[in-house]
């Protein structure tokens, strides 16, 4: 059966760019949007350089028309970690509360969940989100977003109205 939604995952490392470390970040998420009702149509693996995901994630809010984005990894404090700015500069407007429960939640199973400086915004039609970058962090981080994502990618495709109070 056609799935409801089309998502594209970029991992960003420098290691697993260079051939050092398999990704097995972007390959999970697939896995996880997969048993949902998502198509991933775009894995794309880049390395740590602001610009060229700029480039990337326009590409695929403006052009590929993806409804969703999902980065993982850059969010930290390494000097080299600009995820977070990339998506900023690309988003029309921003989603905090999906960030925010994601740190809520994952704070619950360790305080370096504060370290994440993920961030989620909306460009046209589509939602971006970042997840950290370890398999470990990824797994948390969707599962507590997952259930409430396609309520909001229905409002933003237009094809839901109105927002009820369902749990
Ligand atoms: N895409 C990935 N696939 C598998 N493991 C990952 C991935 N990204 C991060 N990790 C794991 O999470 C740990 C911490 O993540 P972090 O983003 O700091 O990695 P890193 O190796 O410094 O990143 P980079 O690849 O950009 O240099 C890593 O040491 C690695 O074990
Ligand atoms: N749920 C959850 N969130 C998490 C983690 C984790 O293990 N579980 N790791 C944290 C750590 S150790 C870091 S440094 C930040 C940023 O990760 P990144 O630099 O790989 O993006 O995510 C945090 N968020």
């Amino acid at each position: 059966m056609e799935k409801k939604w089309k998502a594209a995952v970029i991992t960003l490392s420098d290691k697993s760019y260079a051939g050092e470390r398999e990704d097995k970040s972007g390959p999970l998420i697939k896995e996880m949007l997969e048993t949902e009702d998502y198509e991933v149509t775009e894995q794309i693996l880049l390395p740590d350089e602001q610009e060229e995901i700029e480039k990337c994630l326009c590409k695929l809010c403006d052009e590929k028309r993806a409804d969703l984005v999902l980065t993982t990894g850059g969010t930290g404090f390494s000097m080299r970690d600009r995820t977070p700015e990339a998506t900023l500069a690309v988003g029309e407007r921003q989603v905090p509360g999906i960030a925010e429960a994601m740190r809520a939640a994952s704070l619950q199973i360790t305080p370096r969940a504060m370290l994440s400086r993920g961030v989620s915004v909306i460009r046209k039609r589509t939602l971006i989100v970042n997840l950290p970058g370890s398999p470990k962090a990824v797994r948390e981080n969707l599962a507590c977003i997952l259930p409430a994502l396609g309520h909001g990618l229905g409002i933003l495709s237009g094809s839901e109205g109105e927002c009820g109070n369902h749990v």
